[in-house]
């Protein structure tokens, strides 16, 4: 298992070709862009847990039937201090780190007093997202990093507290189609209030605005919603959008922020202060993109833990919205190193299973519907949502399917209706999985495996001009514990699952977490771009035009 999670991987700068089996299709051309911990250990310091690791980000740049194979770590501020430091010197989320043991008693107070409010990592090891033109690597904390997605070099680090007021923000944001992000955060205790805050940055600079300007500057915020609790605000890591409302889930796994306060005099780590109350509720809020205020119907389930949301949309005056779900919060548990490095077969057992679950809220509940009845008309799923009696609405899943994880769907049919789930399979203990693409609509399942191999998040890319909501390709980068088989790329036929070809190369890849593809444009696409790119220049220098 140390082999898989807890041991440092070697960057590889230079690009490498992949030796290719099999046969990429013509039209797969670009760059699949991914990021994940990569580093576990600095100098004799240890992290505790596997979503401390320092970011590695991997691309494999597909052209015309060859793939090439790069990795660098991010160089962020905490990779640098650590690196110098050749010790753990910046807290990640289940990391405590004591950077200064040798200073006097009064810069020790300080140093207590700065991780009261402490300035944050900047290793940003989730996810990348995509902002206009540009690419971030992405974590959880008011810390993104711009990256370069061809050479992986590491640029400038934004801070979304100049642009909007959170703490946290998640590093799965939504796109829609102009390409303009649709993110979530959490503004902790600010003028005394702790809220949840969904925001909007443009992909370009708004029409009618000085141009030239970073995006960033247009970041408006969308809808605030206030915590249940003021001292104890929830933990998401992902939210649903539809094609007019978002959703968010205020779990009852939450981050304590007393606790946190005090975290780094008693030696815990933050996460630590985050913690699972089985005996409450799970709130469903349901916002109104177009008004931009929350539904006012109190909706709600039993506790859960939440890490992804699949998709969601409308159907008949409902939201229906598919989650991965867990009865605890045995994953995050699952995920520290000392679990994962020994006797992992006994440490590692997840107590609750990662589960499809689909949820339906109704949007115009019948007023004169009797307390108790099922307000969900909705023939295609068994999911029910009763009234109860002070008006709130207690809201029931269906359970799709059992033991997946690391979902994707086509973006195309991101808040619409839509049929496949692709996922990594996970049982009882993260053994070597498979990877699924499930049917929603037959409840059938295809599934690719291989001994001693352990996929990644499954990404699909639409094949141009692609008619079925599954025309395209499954890519997938794999390691193995097998010292024989190097890892690879494996690129499978999205509709049979059956593998296209695969690009094994000789490195030292690490398992990553999530990533994006960026197709290349074809030749006429991109001689349009860079003729736009010329008059957008053009009237830079002449000023912006009159409005
Ligand atoms: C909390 C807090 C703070 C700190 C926040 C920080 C540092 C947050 C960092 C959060 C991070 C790194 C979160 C990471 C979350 C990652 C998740 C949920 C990943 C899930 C991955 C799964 C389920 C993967 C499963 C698998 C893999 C990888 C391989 C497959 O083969 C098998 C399978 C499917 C089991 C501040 C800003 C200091 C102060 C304010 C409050
Ligand atoms: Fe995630």
């Amino acid at each position: 298992m140390d082999i898989i999670f807890g041991r440092n991987r070697k960057e590889q700068l230079e690009p490498v070709r992949a030796k290719v089996t099999g046969k990429i299709p013509a039209w797969l051309q670009g760059t699949l862009l991914r990021n994940g911990p990569g580093m576990h250990t600095v100098g004799e310091s240890r992290y505790n847990h596997w979503f401390d690791g320092l970011a590695l980000l991997h691309s494999f740049t597909i052209r015309d039937g060859e793939i090439y194979y790069r990795s660098k770590y991010l160089r962020s501020d905490t990779y640098n201090a650590n690196i110098e430091a050749n010790r753990i010197v910046v807290s990640e989320f289940g990391t405590m780190a004591y950077p200064d043991p040798c200073k006097n008693i009064f810069s020790k107070a300080f140093t207590y007093l700065s991780h009261t409010i402490p300035d944050f990592t900047d290793n940003c090891l989730i996810n990348i997202m995509k902002c206009g033109e540009d690419f971030y690597a992405t974590s959880e904390t008011n810390y993104i990093r711009k990256i370069n997605p061809q050479t992986l070099e590491t640029l400038e680090k934004v801070d979304y507290r100049k642009y909007v007021a959170v703490n946290l923000a998640t590093s799965h944001p939504h796109y829609d189609e102009a390409g303009n992000v649709l993110n979530m955060g959490t503004s902790i205790v600010e003028k005394g209030k702790t809220k949840y805050v969904i925001f909007k940055i443009p992909a370009t600079v708004p029409e009618g605005k000085k141009q030239g300007k970073s995006p960033w500057k247009h970041t408006e915020v969308f809808c605030s919603i206030p915590s249940h609790s003021l001292l104890s605000p929830s933990y998401y890591h992902s939210f649903g959008v539809t094609e007019n409302y978002v959703i968010f889930l205020e779990q009852p796994f939450r981050l304590d922020i007393l606790k946190m306060a005090t975290a780094y005099i008693r030696r815990m780590s933050w996460a630590s202060c985050l913690a699972f109350h089985r005996e409450e509720k799970t709130y469903i809020h349901i916002i109104d993109q177009r008004t931009r205020q929350p539904v006012q119907t109190k909706f709600y389930t039993d506790a859960m833990v939440v890490f992804h949301h699949v998709n969601a949309y409308e159907e008949d005056g409902c939201i229906v919205f598919d989650v991965i779900a867990y009865e605890d919060n045995s994953l995050y548990q699952l995920f520290y190193l000392a679990n994962l490095n020994q006797n992992f077969k006994e440490n590692t057992r997840l107590t609750s299973v990662p589960t499809l679950r689909r949820f339906a809220v109704p949007l115009h509940a019948d007023k004169n519907a009797e307390v108790g009845s099922n307000l969900i008309r909705v023939a295609s799923t068994t999911a029910t949502a009763l009234k109860e009696e002070d008006g709130q609405v207690y809201c029931q899943p269906e359970f799709l399917y059992e033991g997946l994880e690391l979902p994707r769907v086509n973006y195309a049919h991101n808040g619409k209706q839509y049929r496949y789930v692709f996922a990594a399979g996970v049982q009882w203990s993260p053994i070597p999985t498979e990877i699924i693409k499930y049917d929603i609509l037959t409840k059938s399942s295809l599934k690719w495996r291989e001994d001693d191999c352990w996929p990644a998040e499954p990404l699909f890319v639409p094949a141009p001009g692609a008619k079925d909501e599954d025309d395209g390709v499954i890519l997938s980068a794999i390691v193995s514990t097998d010292p024989q088989k190097p890892p690879f790329l494996l690129i499978l036929d999205a509709k049979s699952f059956t593998e296209l070809a695969r690009a094994s190369v000789d490195v030292d890849m690490h398992m990553d977490l999530h990533g994006l593809f960026i197709a290349d444009m074809d030749g006429d696409a991109k001689k349009q771009a860079a003729s736009e790119e010329q008059r957008d220049r053009a009237s830079d220098c002449h000023g912006a035009p009159p409005t």
